[in-house]
């Protein structure tokens, strides 16, 4: 205050001798402070704090930093170039609550709005106590330029850090980038469901809502389910080293309305992969089939619903077309359960990573062994009836009833669940009857008791069917009309039955 109070514009040296005394004192001054500053502080000291001073005033000189230009495109300039697409994405999620400027976007392949930091402003990253500076360049397009469409934009990102963190920079952090926008775009990414068929692919968003906490499943076989797939997916290394595909077969079987297809839609949520819906019924020739396994993704689920009714059907419409001689090698088209497996096998060990295939049946018995084989199908998982604690998540679902709060019907509708075969499909249909807890929970009851009255009824019928037929065969035995069995032998057959 004191210098600027005594100042006056006749203060400012204009002559040549005046501006040479005030440039000469003005030195003087600065290589005493120097001198001062060289007595108290030591070197090493004095360098970090002039390598700090003159990154912050010219942040792009520092003689200590190494830059890696990250480019839109590969060098072939053929395809785009993954570091640069992760660095986008990963850079994208470093908003700071400063930040004045933000990017709001959404894609198809994303579920809610994004915001990003304006690819303008330096971003800094740390990384085990590493300093990262990134910058985006983006060169402005002049109007006059010839636009030379074979010239992609030299859009980049630039990324500086200290030379001496170069290998961990290029071993470490880079990888690290990767993963992590791998795991973001994972994050966000809306399911797709593909229907597989013949020659054609169609695909929509799969917005399945069932997940894993919505399952009636019993809660052991849904922990095992679910880290079964944990331990899938991290273990990359595990099945490269033994030199095993990458891959997992699951069986699902169980009667209509368990969850079977519920159980498929859950898996594909929990591990955010894309599902194959293959129609075998629409696959006449194994290189069909060969193409469609060809065309599915990394990452995905391929599912084959109703396998026993698939192969039966296939095998009618081939037959058929064999007989209609429409094709003149028909040996070649033989598609049968085990011609199958052998391509899904033979395609399934050495294409793709990540991959999950999924057979379903109602009738576990009636599949052919070639399926059951051990080694085929990795996990067999049984869905079965409801049971009490599936209820309870149902009702939970529905009704927001909590274990801890029960509805007064909630134990007469368990003890009645454990005393018939009801599905959790038919459950969840009576408790979606209504929104008040009594209406639904009493028609459940209803429900249940009639159910129990007309199995009991079916068995008794099929009882007293089955001892008329019993009667009637003692009564042919003894006046010798059997149909099988002569007077003589009768005697021998009646302490058999
Ligand atoms: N275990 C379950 N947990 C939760 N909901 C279920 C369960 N099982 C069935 N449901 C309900 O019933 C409906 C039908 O079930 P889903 O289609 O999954 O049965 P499925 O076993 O695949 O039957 P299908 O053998 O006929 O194909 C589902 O949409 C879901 O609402
Ligand atoms: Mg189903």
């Amino acid at each position: 205050m004191y210098l600027f109070k005594n100042f006056s514009l006749k203060d400012i040296p204009t002559t040549p001798a005046a501006l040479f005394s005030a440039y000469a004192s003005f030195t003087a001054f600065v290589q005493l402070v120097r001198a001062m500053v060289e007595q108290i502080l030591p070197k090493p000291l004095r360098l970090y704090i002039f390598n700090k001073l003159k990154d912050y005033f010219f942040p792009s000189r520092s003689s200590e930093d190494m830059t890696l230009v990250i480019n839109l495109y590969s060098a072939s300039r053929m395809t785009e170039n993954q570091v640069y697409d992760a660095a986008e994405v990963y850079l994208a999620t470093k908003v700071k609550p400063s930040d004045k400027l933000l990017l709001v976007s959404k894609t198809h392949d994303q579920k809610t709005i994004s915001f990003a930091n304006a690819k303008a402003a330096t971003i800094i990253d740390t990384f085990e106590d590493i300093e990262l500076k990134w910058s985006h360049i983006c060169p402005v397009k002049r109007s006059d330029a010839v636009q030379n469409d074979n010239e992609p934009q030299k859009q980049c990102f630039m990324l500086r850090f200290g030379t001496k963190h170069k290998e961990k920079v290029m071993e470490c952090y880079l990888p690290y980038v990767l993963a992590k926008a791998k795991d973001i775009k994972q994050e966000e990414k809306l399911l797709k469901i593909f229907s597989c068929g013949g020659n054609s692919s169609r695909s929509i968003g799969l917005e399945h809502p069932a997940t894993f906490e919505t399952m009636a499943m019993d809660p052991e076989q849904k922990k095992m389910v679910m880290d079964d797939l944990d331990r899938f997916v991290r273990r990359r290394d595990f099945y490269k080293r033994v030199g095993k595909a990458w891959k997992r077969g699951y069986l699902l079987y169980g009667p209509p309305g368990t969850g079977k297809s519920s159980l498929i839609a859950a898996m594909a949520n929990h591990l955010k992969f894309d599902i194959y819906d293959l129609e075998l019924s629409s696959i006449s020739r194994n290189s069909d089939l060969r193409s469609v396994l060809l065309s599915t993704s990394n990452r995905s689920i391929l599912v084959i619903e109703d396998i026993d009714c698939s192969v039966e059907a296939e095998n009618r419409v081939v037959a058929e077309k064999f007989m209609g001689s429409r094709y003149n090698r028909p040996s070649q088209m033989k598609f049968t359960l085990s011609g199958l497996l052998n391509v899904i096998d033979g395609l399934w060990s050495c294409v793709g990573d990540e991959r999950i295939i999924i057979f379903t049946t109602n009738h576990k018995d009636r599949l052919d062994p070639a399926l059951l084989r051990p080694g085929r199908m990795d996990v067999h998982i049984h869905m079965s009836y409801c049971t009490p604690s599936g209820f309870r998540i149902l009702a939970s679902n529905y009704l927001g009833i909590h274990e801890s709060n029960p509805h007064r019907l909630c134990g007469e509708i368990e003890g009645l669940i454990e005393s018939t075969e009801v599905t959790p499909a038919q459950v969840a249909e009576e408790l979606m009857q209504s929104d008040d807890a009594d209406v639904a929970l009493e028609g459940l009851v209803n429900f249940l008791k009639c159910k129990i009255q007309v199995d009991s009824k079916k068995t008794k019928d099929e009882g007293t069917k089955k001892a008329e037929s019993f009667e009637e065969e003692l009564e042919q035995l003894d006046n010798g009309t059997h149909p099988i069995f002569s007077k003589t032998s009768a005697a021998f057959y009646k302490d058999v039955i």
